[in-house]
């Protein structure tokens, strides 16, 4: 007798809209950060490691050089805005050489094809967003829309939900946060995601500790890995 197919899976939610953060996530910008703030802190005879790097992604670049001068120790020694003055030459020179993240063209093009709405929320500055996306214009252009750090309706950065509360209520129609799957790499970005009410898939750096991945709905090493029908949307069919 022959068995019966596995019956398929249930979707986890049935969402309807799609947010993308971007650094680390559409973009494989993380790492310039990470270079730039390991030779800034080796200066003072520190060493950047991965509980730092945790507090600071994801965040507008006045919260995260807060962070980066507490956390090491340098008040008295340098100033948030020096930090950002001195990461800023090397990090312009990096930016516009970044790659697009695995998996990420084949998404964005299938859910586009589909027809489902797509907006990315960065707390990256517009400056910087300019910078990093020179290359991959025509993937932002798939975006309904783009929210950025420096964007009024963004009072504080992630881990506050409004970044993604902004995505979402620019959407065309009554979209609600259950509607919303939110993609991310930073910790923070997934609580802000989960503080708004919305689902949150965690594509995390490997070096990053598994505690930080708790809270996330689903966490894969790569978008590559995603099967978008876990979330009610429609299956790749290549
Ligand atoms: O991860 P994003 O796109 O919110 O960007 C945040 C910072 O610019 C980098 O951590
Ligand atoms: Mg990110």
């Amino acid at each position: 007798m022959a068995s019966a197919a596995a019956p398929a899976l249930a979707p986890m939610a049935a969402v309807s809209h799609v947010i993308f953060d971007m650094d680390g996530l559409l973009l494989d910008t993380e790492g310039f950060y990470t270079e730039v703030q390991e030779k800034i802190l080796a200066r003072y005879g520190k060493v950047f490691d991965w509980s730092l790097k945790a507090k600071m992604m994801g965040k507008k670049a006045t919260e995260s050089a807060r962070i980066f001068v507490d956390e090491c120790g340098l008040a008295g020694l340098l100033t948030p805005e020096q930090f950002l003055e001195e990461r800023e030459s090397m990090l312009q020179e990096l930016f516009p050489s970044c790659a697009v993240m695995p998996g990420v063209l084949r998404l964005v093009h299938h859910l586009h094809a589909k027809r489902v709405p797509m907006a990315v929320a960065t707390g990256s500055h517009k400056r910087h967003f300019g910078l990093k996306t020179q290359n991959h214009k025509e993937m932002f252009t798939l975006m309904h829309h783009v929210v950025m750090g420096d964007d009024p309706d963004v009072k504080t950065g992630k881990p506050s939900p409004d970044i993604f509360l902004a995505a979402m209520r620019r959407f065309e129609g009554n979209v609600e946060p259950s509607n919303c799957l939110v993609f991310e790499d930073a910790p923070s970005g997934v609580a802000a995601a989960k503080n708004a009410g919305m689902y949150a898939v965690m594509v995390p750096d490997p070096r990053l500790d598994v505690s930080y991945h708790k809270g996330a709905d689903q966490v894969l090493s790569s978008l590559v890995d995603l099967n978008p029908g876990d979330w009610g949307l429609p299956p790749f069919e290549d």
